[in-house]
């Protein structure tokens, strides 16, 4: 299976009442992890990288490179995005397009919402194209944004609905109360504000700071328009924990595979029990068949 788009895949979970997740790259076994998961659930899967980790991780042609001979090397029948996460910039986004990325986020909102809505624009103008997706972000996600410690500002549904008609975006990350990492207490998520940025928009709404929300407030968020969901903060406490108790239980050990393979699998669980949640399991085929 080659590379996809998210559009479509997004408009068909909305329509069907799940969300697809994106799992956020943090080095090979991760990615190696998240497609094993996806195939085995048979479900659509959205591989991301952090723009903020896009050099660690070797810049975009080798993240591109190395997704592609996975899903080939694999044999992976089911539907994979390659997504540029939180993109900095309209040059980061053309840069990973042009390595072969099939769907970006660019991140303006941080910007006026003029500004947002242009550099938005530019992006769609580059990536439509060459038949890549494109997110965008008004209001701000709590916690951890492009390495800055925020505050949650609520996405302002006038704004979301001009980004969405402006610049002609196909999926929508409108702040409403989530955050990036552990949250503190019971997440407060404003599912009026959804059902209204929703019904106004029309468009796949993405949940950012997917980690830790218990599973009625996922339930609702789905059933609410988000038809994309991102994961990180748990996937990577998953492969802490699993290196952390292979080093104590024997303080001898150092072949790296020894170590990191239970973390890989530690993953791979993780992965499973969130495409159970957000209901993606069997998708693939059905979206086959659609
Ligand atoms: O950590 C990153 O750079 C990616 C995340 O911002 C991702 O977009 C996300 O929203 C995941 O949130 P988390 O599950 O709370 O880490
Ligand atoms: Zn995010």
């Amino acid at each position: 299976m080659t590379l996809v788009s998210m559009k479509d895949l997004l408009r068909k979970a909305k329509e069907g009442n799940y969300a697809v997740g994106q799992y956020n790259i943090n080095n090979l076994e991760f990615a190696q992890a998240f497609l094993q998961a996806a195939e085995e659930e048979q479900a659509p899967i959205i591989l991301a990288a952090s723009d903020r980790l896009v050099d660690y991780l070797g810049g975009f042609k080798t993240i591109a490179a190395m997704v592609r001979s996975l899903v080939e090397e694999m044999s992976i029948t089911v539907p994979v995005v390659l997504h540029l996460d939180h993109g900095m910039s309209v040059e980061r986004c053309q840069k990973a397009i042009d390595a072969g990325f099939t769907s970006v986020m660019i991140d303006g909102s941080h910007h006026s919402i003029d500004e947002n809505i242009a550099m938005t624009k530019q992006v769609v103008d580059y990536a439509r194209p060459r038949g890549v997706s494109v997110e965008a972000e008004v209001g701000t996600v709590g916690g951890m944004e492009d390495g800055l410690v925020g505050g949650i500002k609520y996405a302002d549904p006038n704004e979301c609905l001009r980004i969405v008609k402006e610049a002609g975006i196909d999926a929508l990350a409108a702040a409403l109360g989530s955050v990036h990492g552990p949250y503190q207490g019971e997440p407060q998520l404003g599912f009026d504000e959804m059902k209204q940025i929703s019904e106004l928009t029309n468009v796949p709404l993405v949940l950012h700071g997917g980690s830790g929300i218990p599973d009625y407030q996922i339930q609702k968020a789905i059933e609410l328009g988000h038809a994309k969901i991102n994961v990180n903060t748990e996937n990577i406490q998953a492969w802490a924990q699993a290196v952390r108790e292979v080093l104590v239980a024997d303080e001898k050990v150092y072949e790296p595979r020894a170590i990191i393979t239970p973390a890989r699998e530690a993953i791979v669980a993780a992965v499973k029990g969130k495409i159970r949640e957000f209901k993606t399991s069997h998708k693939a085929k059905e979206d086959a068949l659609a």
